[in-house]
């Protein structure tokens, strides 16, 4: 055995045992708290983490893997691509600005009780997916006569901060070619390289000053397929970092999957070292063992940052038996574990055999030192023999097999995913059952998630108030949101979601199959956060979910209130998964749960039922191969649980974020009758691939950026919509906003739903259709 294998993380979550991050953003956003304090709240955070990994025997410690909001977002300010219409400051108010945009004007009361906006703000950037993962990053935007300069030098102050703290740790930085591909504005970003390079180049000779020896450049474009601008624009730059800055050892990290056609590519750029994901491509091991040169340290991604399962050691090491006499190596989890939690200690309500199967960030710490020390031949025969005992336990557990559940799944049948007539003949029958308006108008289904809501729930499950009292309150909730939409003129209603903590976990705690947590939240974009559930069992549906409120909600009302359900593809990639059957596998099983669902909302009377799928597109594979297989299951899923239902039921479903041009024919195959898409921050640029693929069924373009605090105007949403017209029939379009309004103000969704009424007003008058 060799000698001590160092143990690296690449990032570490940045939101804080308690959220304390998200609380100091959110209350510096509002105004209760001044800059100096989120600042120290940033600082000692950065402090408890370093510290930590110090104690769980991280020998690599990263810095700069912290931030406010976003990493691409930093890096847009480190090199000084910052639009115009942000102003020249790189400072934090123009980086929150360019995060979430900024209202200009304000918001005012008139003498009615009317909530008015006034005055043009400037909006955020465009924001979306990083990778297959829940997380957003902000879409750096360039012009065609984009120049780079040295704007931030958070890379370097937080590399000193750590180093006042006795840390000396490899700070991480966005590369320049990843960070080129996630931008838009200019036909090809990448020929931006020549001019990003020198920034960079002054990042590195700065940090090489501030005494860092080693840094880690993060290009997951190396996980993507290949092409030859990428390969050159990587050989470039990397060339010139060796040049310019050899001091410095650039650890290149790719993540997210296997190097597949860039192996070569990467193995040979002229880096000191290499990070490679183990645990989505394990197979890749012997060929990058037998690729890298002697002298190229290599970083094993053997412990999964993806997932939460805790890993079965002794199988861990027999993979790793081809390293043995190589040296030069490190050990790290497969990419940042910025996408699990913080600490399973905290889950103490955790069911005691489920909680034996899991790892969340710092047992994965815990693991590695295990595993540095195996490798080293130091004696941890008990920690390997507990980790194995555990993996064998949950894969013998009665608690994640259910026989009936896999009797079902076999016995399904094609007709089961197929609507009884083609969506032309649903459509008549549709139109004369609602008799809605042109342009009919609808929202995406929840409204603001306040604070009383959230106190509510939590004094709730404190036990503080009893089941009678909460229910009553999500019912008085319910009424308000149903008589303020019919007041202000909606066509098609939804009752609000106040009763559920987030759409997938909703669902996630009442089907069998799955455990919950109460701390495990993970990042999904600024001060956002998600407590994925854990799915380790086969799924079932115990009973109803969602009957009782819909029943409410429409016993209040005329007008059509929407059913409103997660659909299976969404609620498999916003969970943590099973790993020990196909994704597929799981995807079918919540399928025929949500199935149920439909089934005895239809039974009830609900005449629209939407079907949420935002998180179709984000489950595409990385690779191009790996596509088609994936959407079919994904959208035989969806038909699977959305076709059962007789004509005259509209099927809506929702996509927020979608980037439509690769998976246009499998959302046509979706067959849904409407869907929802957001649309507003791209000037309904998504919508050229419905046109230019002649999609068929009914389409709500979103109007209205629900992810900035900003009012749009009614002009605003009506050349939007004009816009759309010029690419989809009248008799496809409805309007509504771009996604759900939980993480909204009442006094921002009022004045801009009154807005939206209007923009469909005017916009039924000037077309008067
Ligand atoms: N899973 C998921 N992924 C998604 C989305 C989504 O809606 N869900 N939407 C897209 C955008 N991503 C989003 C991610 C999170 C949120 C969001 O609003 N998150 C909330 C938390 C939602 C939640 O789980 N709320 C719980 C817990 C609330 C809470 O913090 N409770 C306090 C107590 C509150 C009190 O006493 O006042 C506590 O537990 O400490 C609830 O309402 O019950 C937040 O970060 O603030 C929105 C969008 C893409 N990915
Ligand atoms: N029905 C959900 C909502 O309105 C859909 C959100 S998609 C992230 O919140
Ligand atoms: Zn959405």
């Amino acid at each position: 055995m060799s000698s001590l294998i160092p143990v690296a993380t690449l990032g570490t979550p940045r939101i804080g045992l308690k959220r304390e991050l998200k609380f100091a953003l959110e209350s510096y956003w509002s105004g209760k708290s001044d800059q100096l304090t989120l600042l120290q709240t940033a600082k000692d955070l950065r402090a408890v983490n370093w510290a930590r990994q110090k104690a769980r025997g991280v020998d690599i410690i990263p810095s700069n893997d912290f931030s406010f909001y976003d990493q691409v977002l930093d890096t847009s300010l480190m090199v000084g691509a910052i639009p115009a219409i942000y102003g020249e400051a790189a400072d934090l108010d123009t980086y929150f600005a360019m995060a979430r945009g900024a209202q200009k004007g304000h918001v005012e009361t008139c003498e009615h009780g009317h909530v008015h906006a006034t005055g043009q703000g400037v909006l955020a950037q465009e924001m979306t997916k990083w990778f297959d993962t829940n997380y957003h990053y902000m879409v750096p935007e360039f012009n065609e006569d984009q120049t780079f300069k040295l704007t931030s030098l958070k890379a370097v102050e937080e590399f000193l901060e750590a180093k006042a703290l006795g840390y000396h740790t490899r700070p991480v930085l966005v590369g320049p070619v990843t960070y080129l591909k996630l931008g838009k504005g200019v036909a090809n970003p990448l020929l931006l390289i020549d001019r990003l390079i020198p920034v960079y180049v002054e990042v590195l000779k700065k940090l090489s000053d501030a005494g860092a020896d080693w840094v880690q450049i993060d290009e997951p474009v190396l996980v993507l397929d290949g092409d030859s601008e990428t390969t050159a624009a990587l050989q470039k730059a990397y060339a010139v970092f060796a040049k310019e800055v050899p001091q410095i050892s650039i650890l290149l990290a790719s993540y997210f999957g296997g190097l597949g056609d860039n192996l070569d590519t990467a193995v040979n750029l002229p880096v000191a070292g290499l990070h490679v994901d183990l645990v989505r491509a394990p197979e890749q091991l012997e060929i990058v063992l037998a690729k890298a040169p002697k002298d190229l340290l290599l970083s094993l991604g053997v412990i999964d940052g993806r997932n939460i399962w805790r890993a079965n050691l002794p199988a861990v090491l027999e993979r790793l038996k081809g390293i043995d006499g190589r040296g030069n190596l490190q050990i790290a989890p497969s990419c940042s574990l910025l996408h699990v939690p913080i600490d399973l200690n905290l889950e103490t309500a955790l069911d005691a055999d489920v909680k034996s199967w899991l790892a969340f960030s710092l047992q994965k710490m815990d693991e590695l030192s295990v595993l540095s020390k195996a490798l080293s031949g130091a004696d941890v025969a008990a920690e390997l023999t507990a980790s194995a005992d555990a993996a064998s336990a949950r894969a013998a557990s009665p608690k994640v097999h259910d026989a009936a559940v896999k009797a079902r799944l076999s016995a399904v049948t094609p007709d089961q995913a197929q609507r009884k007539n083609a969506f032309a003949i649903r459509a008549d029958l549709q139109r004369q059952a609602f008799n809605l308006p042109a342009f009919p108008t609808t929202t995406i289904g929840s409204f603001p998630q306040t604070s009383e809501v959230r106190k509510a729930r939590s004094d709730h499950a404190k036990g503080a108030i009893d089941d009678a009292h909460y229910d009553a309150f999500l019912k008085t909730e319910t009424e308000r949101a149903i008589r303020w939409q019919e007041e202000i003129g909606l066509d098609v209603l939804v009752h609000g979601e106040f009763e559920r903590n987030d759409m997938v976990q909703y669902f996630g705690e009442q089907l069998s199959g799955f455990a919950f947590t109460k701390h495990a939240w993970v990042q999904s974009y600024g001060s956002r956060c998600v407590r994925p559930p854990v799915l380790f069992g086969d799924v079932s549906r115990p009973k109803p979910m969602t009957v009782a409120w819909w029943q409410y909600a429409q016993s209040l009302t005329d007008k059509p209130v929407k059913g409103m359900l997660t659909g299976p593809v969404t609620i498999l990639n916003w969970s943590f998964v099973r790993d020990d059957q196909p994704r597929a596998e799981s995807c079918r099983q919540i399928a025929l749960a949500i199935r149920d669902e439909v089934s005895d909302l239809e039974n009830a009377g609900t005449k629209m039922i939407q079907i949420d799928e935002a998180a179709l597109r984000e489950g595409l594979p990385l690779r191009r191969a790996d596509w088609q297989v994936y959407l079919d299951w994904a959208v035989e899923a969806f038909r699977l649980c959305s076709t059962g239902v007789s004509n005259d039921t509209q099927i809506h479903t929702h996509m927020c974020y979608s980037e439509f041009n690769d998976i246009m024919d499998a959302v046509a195959e979706m067959d849904a009758d409407v869907i929802s898409i957001e649309t507003s921050r791209s000037k309904m640029e998504l919508l050229d691939v419905f046109k230019s693929k002649k999609y068929p069924n009914e389409i709500g373009p979103g109007v209205y950026d629900i992810h900035s605090p900003r009012v749009p105007e009614v002009s605003e949403m009506t050349e939007l919509m004009s816009l759309a017209r010029q690419r989809l029939d009248d008799v496809q379009l409805w309007i509504n906003p771009d996604c759900g309004l939980k993480t909204r103000k009442w006094e921002e969704v009022k004045p801009a739903l009154v807005n939206m009424v209007a923009a469909a007003k005017s916009l039924r008058e000037a077309v008067k259709v």
